[in-house]
């Protein structure tokens, strides 16, 4: 009987959804959260599948074609989507980027700071899919085993050297990015989130630990030891540690210096010699930084970002030139102007993202705060419940007129709030004694507070999916044509001078 490496070496492809079988194809049947992939075995068969791999061929119907049977369908899957692809991931310089906030703006951050320093550069994240020669847009954070392997062996084609990719807990957990070699870990911070899919937050935090056992002990893990689920993680880590932190002690220290509403300016300080890449060592030292981004947590993942590409040999002068230059990410504290109204636009989905938003509002100069925020669908009622207290919390440091949402016109039904998740969120802010004012639409939302709104205030938009669609309505309702976002591209390109404080 031949094995699973044997079957590699005449198939055509791989996948787990039957949809995408084409003759050849070494079909893998995965037991889902929702359907069970054996029962589409036949349906592969059919479109002309050499092969079905499976965990439980029990639940297989009637075949005629060889069927492998494996411990586990999802870890084979990954086997077999590495071996198909050559293993990918074993010629490439790749960091991969987990924790429960940052991880878009810190792979965001290395992808220009590669590409900066003169490299081909990839990216696998929540935003964006970059092999090199094409970029397009993402659906998953960390997509499956086969995508993943799949962009891996494009960017190799593209001769992409260095990439960064996000590693969700799900990833993980799901065993996407099981065979994937990294050239460094990074672990940002640790939050509530996605408490729906793992239970509890003990087992999203076991899934996040699980992140230690992806990189060898050959490769640098980066944490940022601030954080004390990080710091509690990183205790159980065998192989080369690199502590970070802002003002506490950490291998790699940043102070910032100013803090500004369109960026900051801090000190990196190396404490310790450290192995540079090519056998290299940068000694200890000082390096002055600038970044364009509002907020500390973006000095943080500046940081963690800058420290990935020095253990990649990479100057701390064109790091720093690099991050000096960097632009915003889609809904990450993108800053824009209407009518004398400033509106900050933030995903701010759990509730650390909630507070660093919060945080950085701190350096705003601004008559009133109105909070207008999406309640966060398809994630279940705990993390609903738990942002809704995060931003009660907030309402007790600085007073705001807050308008919640349910629902986005322009969002999909993936992305739509159920009852139950509605509920939750609601039902906190009433116990809490929050009050706020209700808008089943984002569209209806934002006119409530645009009507509220006068010259010098603030208009913060946070959470759900789909917020983005925001920026369409603002721009549908300014009142002159002239909206500025519109003007200057993408998004107003910030600048920070030291003289501008
Ligand atoms: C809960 C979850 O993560 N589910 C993901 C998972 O589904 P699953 O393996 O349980 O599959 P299933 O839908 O039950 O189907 C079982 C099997 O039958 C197969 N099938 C199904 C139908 C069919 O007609 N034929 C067929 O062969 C499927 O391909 C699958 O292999 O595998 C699918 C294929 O890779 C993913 O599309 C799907 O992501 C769903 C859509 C999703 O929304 N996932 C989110 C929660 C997620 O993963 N998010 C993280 C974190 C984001 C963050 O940090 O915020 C991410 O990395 O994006």
């Amino acid at each position: 009987m031949q094995t699973c490496a044997e079957w590699i070496t005449q198939a055509t492809g791989i996948t787990c959804h039957s949809d995408k079988v084409r003759p050849g194809y070494i079909f893998v049947a995965i037991v889902g959260r929702t359907t069970d992939g054996n029962a589409f075995a036949a349906a592969a068969a059919a479109r002309g599948a050499l092969v079905i791999v499976s965990d439980s061929p029990a639940r297989l119907p009637p075949l005629t074609l060889p069927v492998i049977t494996v411990p586990d369908a999802r870890l084979a899957l990954a086997r077999l989507a590495a071996l198909f692809y050559g293993n990918p991931s074993d010629k490439l310089h790749l960091v991969g980027i987990t924790g429960s906030n940052g991880k878009t703006t810190i792979a965001c951050m290395l992808e220009h700071i590669f590409t900066q320093a003169g490299l081909t550069t990839g990216l696998i994240g929540t935003i964006r899919v970059n092999t090199g020669t094409n970029s397009f847009p993402s659906t998953l954070t960390t997509p499956d085993a086969v995508s993943v392997q799949h962009y891996l062996a494009q960017m190799l084609k593209n001769k992409v050297t260095h990439a960064a990719m996000e590693v969700s807990a799900q990833g993980i957990d799901m065993h996407r990015v099981a065979n994937v070699r990294f050239s460094a870990g990074i672990l940002t911070n640790l939050c509530a989130d996605h408490l729906d899919f793992h239970g509890s937050f003990a087992s999203y935090l076991e899934a996040k630990a699980k992140f230690l056992d992806l990189l060898g002990t050959g490769t640098p893990l980066i944490v940022n030891i601030a954080d004390p689920y990080c710091q509690a993680i990183a205790g159980r880590f065998s192989g080369k540690l690199i502590t970070a932190a802002i003002d506490s002690p950490a291998d790699i220290t940043a102070s910032i210096t100013h803090l500004t509403t369109y960026g900051s300016a801090f000190t990196v300080t190396v404490n310790r010699p450290l192995a540079a890449g090519n056998g290299q060592m940068l000694p200890a030292g000082r390096y002055p930084m600038t970044l364009a981004l509002p907020g500390r947590h973006n000095v943080e993942n500046a940081l963690l970002a800058g420290i990935a590409a020095l253990v990649h040999g990479l100057a701390p002068e064109t790091i720093g030139a690099a991050l000096a230059d960097f632009r915003s990410v889609e809904r990450r504290m993108n800053i824009f102007h209407l009518e004398g109204l400033t509106i900050v636009d933030d995903t701010a989905l759990n509730p650390g993202s909630i507070d660093a938003v919060f945080a950085a509002l701190a350096s705003f100069r601004y008559n009133r705060l109105i909070v207008v925020n999406a309640i966060r669908g398809q994630r279940g009622t705990a993390i609903n419940a738990a942002n809704a207290a995060a931003l009660t919390g907030q309402r007790r440091k600085l007073p705001f007129e807050l308008i919640i949402t349910a629902s986005n016109e322009q969002v999909g039904p993936a992305d739509s709030v159920t009852a139950e998740e509605k509920l939750a969120f609601l039902t906190t802010l009433n116990t809490l004694k929050t009050d706020y004012t209700y808008t089943g639409t984002l569209s209806g939302a934002i006119r409530l507070a645009l009507g509220h709104a006068l010259p010098g205030d603030l208009l913060l938009l946070i959470g759900a999916q789909g917020m983005d669609a925001g920026r369409q309505v603002l721009s549908s309702l300014a009142k002159t044509p002239e909206n500025p976002c519109r003007d200057q591209g993408h998004y107003p390109r910030p600048v920070w001078s030291a003289a501008a404080e």
